[in-house]
Parts: C-alpha cells; sequence; structure tokens
C-alpha cells in the first residue's frame, strides 16, 4: 500500500509505518507522538497536515571509523535527522553520548522543529549524535571523531542547510573541529556551518550561557504570573552542565536557594541553599557534584522528593516518570533538558497542579543566541553581549505571553499551548510551499 500525506493515521500505522515511527513505541520519538496527537484537535485545517510532523524528513545513519591512540580501528555509530525544513535549514545540536539512539535523535529533531517556531527562528529542526562515551576518548581520539562524523554528514549540513550546535558532552572545541573539517571538505571558511563556536571563530558572545538565560527568563515570568516569589524559593536541578548550572546560578543571584542538585557523579543537598559559583568552581575540576564539601550527599532517587518551588531537570529525556512524578513537591518545573518529562508524568504533574513549563519554549533560549550567531557570521558584525542578551530575553518573554495567552484560551497546558503556536506555523508554512517541484 502507497502512503498519501492524506491518510488517516491509524490506516497508516498499521500497515506502512516502520515500527520506531510508531506512535506505541515507546522511548523519546513515541514520547513525541503523544505530543503531537494532543495538539492536533487544535489545528483546525491544517490538521490534514499533521502526518508531516510524524516523519522526519530525512534521516542519515553513518558508520564512524577512527584509529585509536593503540593503533586499532573503533567504529562508531552516528547519526542526523533533519525533522522538518518547512520553515527554513535543519537546526540543533549535536549529542555525543552511549545511550544515543535513532529513536532519541528523531524525537530531538522533532522538539526542535517545534522549538524554532515556538520561539519564530527561521529554521526547521534538525539534530545529531554519535553513540560514544566522550570521556573515555583521548583528545586526539575526540578530534578525529568528530572529523570524520563531520564530514560523513557533510551531505546534509551546511550554513543554509542544516547547522549544528552543541548538545550534551559537546562544546565549543567540538563546533570548531566541525567548522574546520566542513571548511576544508568545501575549500572555503565557511563560520555560518555551526553555531556554539568559540567567540574568536565567528562565535556569538552571551551562546554559552543562553540555553540557561532562557531557563531563566521563562520562569520568572511564569513565577510573576503566578504570584510565585523568586526571592527565598527553594531550587531543585537535575544536571549542573552548561543549562542547568547557568540556571542554578542566575536564580541564586536573584535570591532564590539552590538546595539540591544531581548530575552523573550524585545528588547533593543543602537546605540552606548551596553556594552556587563554589560549586560550579567544582564541577569544573572535578567534573560533577559528586563530593562537593558545602552540602551533605543524598540518594540519587531521593532527589525528586526534594522540598522546592522549583525543580529543574536540566540533563536527559525520561527523567520525571509516573514512578517519581508523584514525588514531586515543586510548584514549578521548568524543562532546561529536552523531553525529561514522559507523558504519563505530564498528566500526574497537571492532576497535582504543579506549572511545567515546556522544553520546547523553556529552553529556546540557546537556539534564539544561535539565530544571532548565524546572523551575525553571515553580516561579519559583531554584537555586544548585552545587546544580544536584550533581544534573547524580548524574544523568550515575547514567546512565552503568547503562549500562556493560548493555553489561557483553550484551557491547554503550556506544553499543548506551545505545540499549538508552533504546529501552526510549521504547517502554514507547509501548506503554503506545496507538495510538487
Ligand atoms: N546546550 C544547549 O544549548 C542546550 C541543551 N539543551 C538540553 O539540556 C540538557 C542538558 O544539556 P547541556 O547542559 O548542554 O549538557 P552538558 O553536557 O553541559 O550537561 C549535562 C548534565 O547532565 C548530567 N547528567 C548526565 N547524565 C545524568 C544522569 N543519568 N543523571 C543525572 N544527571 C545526568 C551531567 O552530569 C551534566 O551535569 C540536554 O537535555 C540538552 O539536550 C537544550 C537546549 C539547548
Ligand atoms: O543552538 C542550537 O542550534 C540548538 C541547540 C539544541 O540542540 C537544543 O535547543 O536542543
Amino acid at each position: 500500500m502507497t502512503l498519501s500525506t492524506g491518510t488517516p493515521r491509524s490506516t497508516a500505522t498499521a500497515h506502512t509505518l516502520p515500527s520506531y515511527l510508531d506512535p506505541n513505541h515507546l522511548g523519546p520519538w513515541g514520547n513525541y507522538l503523544q505530543q503531537v496527537d494532543r495538539v492536533t484537535p487544535y489545528l483546525g485545517n491544517l490538521a490534514r497536515w499533521v502526518e508531516t510532523l510524524k516523519r522526519p524528513k530525512r534521516i542519515l545513519i553513518v558508520d564512524v571509523p577512527i584509529e585509536m591512540d593503540d593503533g586499532t580501528i573503533a567504529h562508531f555509530e552516528g547519526y542526523r535527522v533533519q525533522h522538518n525544513l518547512s520553515r527554513g535549514p535543519g537546526k540543533g545540536g549535536v549529542r555525543f553520548h552511549q545511550d544515543v539512539t535513532l529513536s532519541e535523535v528523531m524525537a530531538l529533531s522533532a522538539w526542535m522543529s517545534i522549538k524554532n517556531a515556538a520561539v519564530n527562528v527561521p529554521y526547521g529542526g534538525a539534530k545529531g549524535g554519535i553513540r560514544v562515551d566522550p570521556k573515555t576518548l583521548s583528545m586526539g581520539e575526540l578530534e578525529r571523531l568528530t572529523r570524520r562524523y563531520t564530514s560523513e554528514i557533510g551531505l546534509l549540513i551546511g550554513p543554509s542547510k542544516d547547522i549544528p550546535a552543541p548538545d550534551v558532552n559537546t562544546n565549543g572545541q567540538i563546533m570548531a573541529w566541525m567548522m574546520d573539517t566542513y571548511s576544508m571538505n568545501t575549500g572555503a571558511t565557511a563560520t555560518g556551518v555551526v553555531t556554539g563556536k568559540p567567540v574568536d571563530l565567528g562565535g556569538s558572545l552571551g551562546r554559552v550561557e543562553a540555553t540557561g538565560r532562557g531557563v531563566y527568563t521563562v520562569g520568572v515570568e511564569a513565577a510573576r504570573l503566578t504570584g510565585l516569589p523568586i526571592e527565598g524559593a527553594r531550587l531543585a536541578v537535575q544536571g549542573f552542565g552548561n543549562v542547568g548550572g547557568t540556571a542554578g546560578k542566575l536564580f541564586a543571584e536573584a535570591g532564590a536557594k539552590v538546595v539540591a542538585v544531581q548530575d552523573h557523579t550524585g545528588t547533593i543537598f543543602n537546605r540552606n541553599g548551596l553556594d552556587v559559583p563554589a560549586l560550579l568552581a567544582h564541577v569544573k575540576a572535578r567534573g560533577g557534584v559528586g563530593g562537593f564539601a558545602g552540602a551533605d550527599a543524598l540518594a540519587n532517587e531521593d532527589f525528586w522528593a526534594v522540598d522546592c518551588e522549583i525543580l529543574i531537570p536540566a540533563a536527559l529525556e525520561g527523567q520525571i516518570t509516573k514512578d517519581n512524578a508523584g514525588q514531586i513537591k515543586a510548584k514549578m518545573v521548568i524543562e532546561g533538558a529536552n523531553g525529561p518529562t514522559t507523558t504519563e508524568a505530564d498528566d500526574i504533574l497537571h492532576d497535582k497542579g504543579v506549572l511545567v513549563l515546556p522544553d520546547v519554549i523553556a529552553n529556546a533560549g540557546g537556539v534564539t543566541v544561535s539565530y544571532f550567531e548565524w546572523v551575525q557570521d553571515f553580516s561579519s558584525f559583531f554584537w555586544s553581549e548585552d545587546e544580544i542578551n536584550a533581544r534573547l530575553v524580548r524574544i523568550m518573554q515575547e514567546a512565552f505571553a503568547g503562549i500562556w495567552q493560548v493555553a489561557q484560551e483553550h484551557k491547554v497546558s503550556l506544553r499543548t499551548a506551545t505545540f499549538i503556536v508552533a504546529c501552526q506555523r510549521i504547517l502554514h508554512a507547509r501548506e503554503m510551499r506545496g507538495l510538487y517541484p
């Protein structure tokens, strides 16, 4: 049976979809498909295009062979998925992690489509990754892996085609190698092929902190709208890397108390509030929060039940589940991570009256400043950090205000409201572009 775009989903999934496109498929992609199903009744006539959102536009799986320092050859599996290109080139980070799977990268690419449309930056959604624990590699091995991966996905990426950026375990150095490799392969320096680069190589001021700053900005807006004082509010943060560390720092500077932090090295707690600058320095020196002197160690499973007003998951997907959502005491969850809450957990939090600020708006600050970086690279004219932060805050506040209003109008969660705004933008663009070359 040939599948047309207009085929009802139930028929299509029953007969033709590979298992990883099945909405009953567990994991991040299944979670994303359930979120799309929830928005469909609000899409009006655009709903006839909704299948577009349930299929990635393009998937590339690459074998990345490198020579290890001991002379052996190791092979790693890498991916680049372009979920949707209706509104512009693909845009989204690259993750290096031992648990990376195709399903995960598909979901992350789809959430990029939604996020980019939610803040109205002119991009589609894409994401990439390599299944590797980069902590086990030497610098030389990491560079060879990054360069080979970049060459392998060179078919898809380019400044006006698809623009990678940092995600978990990738950073400015890795973006510099990606930019250099692409430039060597194409014969011209192309700074605009990736964002999140070091500032001396066409990177943007403010990009490193941008995602955490966006998390903080929407958190403050939601707190204002719900009458939750930031001064004295207790925070629990999971993941204290780029996103969680910056968000924790900004909330602490505003008078909140970061009482608990969990990362891959353990969970720490101090009811009087952790010394966040000292903790950031400890993480930089030791690679994680474990062993921090100014706190007690807590069992990892006790993290979710910590007394706090604000909870920020800023690590990986699928962390808040039906098994721990009931224990959460926070009034507000701000999703710094992508996909940290399963659909079942989302419903439990909703029933408990916990306000969830969804990833697809809460962590959009990073890609917003990536957009600024891309624009600056094209014009070779660079802005001041104050200018960048001011534009970031304005975009985040305006986008959040619009989403808040849609949530009130339709009496839906902020996640569904963000999907309504974003899916309408994507599918309207899709419809206007038409089907045939
Ligand atoms: N870097 C960026 O600009 C953006 C990142 N995000 C998302 O934010 C999340 C965090 O990303 P980054 O801060 O960039 O990564 P990062 O690599 O800087 O930090 C990741 C943090 O997660 C912690 N972590 C890893 N596994 C864990 C586990 N099993 N339990 C508890 N903690 C664990 C690590 O210890 C580390 O503190 C990811 O979901 C990412 O997709 C979203 C938007 C943009
Ligand atoms: O900065 C970007 O282009 C994308 C960052 C990212 O991967 C994300 O928002 O999840």
